[in-house]
């Protein structure tokens, strides 16, 4: 995952977070690491507040077997309870995420991360001394939730996916190369931390809206005759906001209302 250089991911990012720590996969399985070009506290501080997050809503999503799984977009979506309990745990989820979403907003817009924060993990500290500019800095890296620790789990006692936080070294007499730069640290990174066989690979201004995505991809990899021939897998974009008119073609029509249509038929 790529927080860029901008603002906007600092504060949204706990969507795309949320949203592929939550997928239908075992999480032993499943390593997540966001890649932060802006070298942020309050990025780190988003992804703290996420992880804690995530052992409630990591089990909601399982339990209602909820679609998206960016608890922005879901609470969006206006869902319709099951019943009175579902009632109740929705309305209680919402807050905690509203609560998390205000802390996140309140600390971006005060540039301070409260003391009692602060004090649940070293990591901030790290902002404090030998860290220059965003653009020249040491190695950030930080592993949220490690998932072989078998005390790492959710409010109903599942195992989490580890998570993982990494702002490269930056120099400002080197160029980084952007993304490229990043996916390049984060492979040498999650080598030594997961050395997963498949990577994914999710851009931090959006969010994964099947949970069923990795098992989707895998499928092509998998697949008895066709795997071979088979390098990269891109899923297609669906876009929010787009004007009436669409002049750049950005929610694909065609293919998202028609081609996948008869496709998942
Ligand atoms: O120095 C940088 C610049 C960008 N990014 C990340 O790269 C991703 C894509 O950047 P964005 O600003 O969202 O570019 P877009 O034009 O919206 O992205 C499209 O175009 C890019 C290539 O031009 C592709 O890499 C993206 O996947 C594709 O969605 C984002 O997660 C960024 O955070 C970095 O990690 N470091
Ligand atoms: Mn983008």
């Amino acid at each position: 995952m790529h927080s860029g250089p901008i603002n906007r991911a600092t504060t949204n990012g706990d969507h795309t977070v949320l949203s592929v720590l939550a997928y239908d996969y075992p999480p032993e399985k499943l390593s997540i690491y966001l890649s932060d070009d802006g070298g942020s506290v309050f990025t780190f501080y988003a992804l703290f507040e996420a992880s804690h997050f995530s052992k409630n809503w990591l089990p909601y999503c399982k339990k209602y077997k909820v679609e998206p799984r960016s608890p922005a977009a879901y609470f969006r979506s206006m869902p319709k309870p099951f019943d009175a309990t579902h009632s109740s745990h929705l309305a209680s989820i919402k807050k905690l995420y509203e609560e998390m979403r205000n802390r996140v907003e309140t600390a971006t817009n005060l540039c301070q991360i409260p003391e009692e924060v602060r004090d649940q993990h070293k990591g901030f500290s790290i902002w404090d001394d030998g860290y220059t500019s965003k653009h020249d800095h040491d190695t950030i890296l930080k592993i949220l939730v490690d998932g072989r620790n078998k005390e790492a789990v959710d409010v109903e006692g599942y195992r989490l996916p580890t998570l993982v936080y990494l702002a490269r070294e930056k120099r400002p007499q080197y160029l980084h190369n952007f993304k490229a730069g990043a996916m390049n640290s984060l492979l040498r990174v999650s080598s030594e931390i997961s050395n997963g066989a498949v990577i994914l690979n999710v851009d931090c201004d959006m969010y994964s809206n099947n949970s069923q995505s990795i098992r989707d991809a895998l499928c092509f990899f998998m697949d008895e005759k066709k795997s071979q021939d088979i390098g990269f897998v891109q899923f297609p974009q669906n876009f929010e906001n787009t004007t009436k008119n669409d002049i750049y073609g950005s929610t694909l029509q065609v293919i998202s209302q028609v081609e996948f249509h008869v496709w998942m038929a």
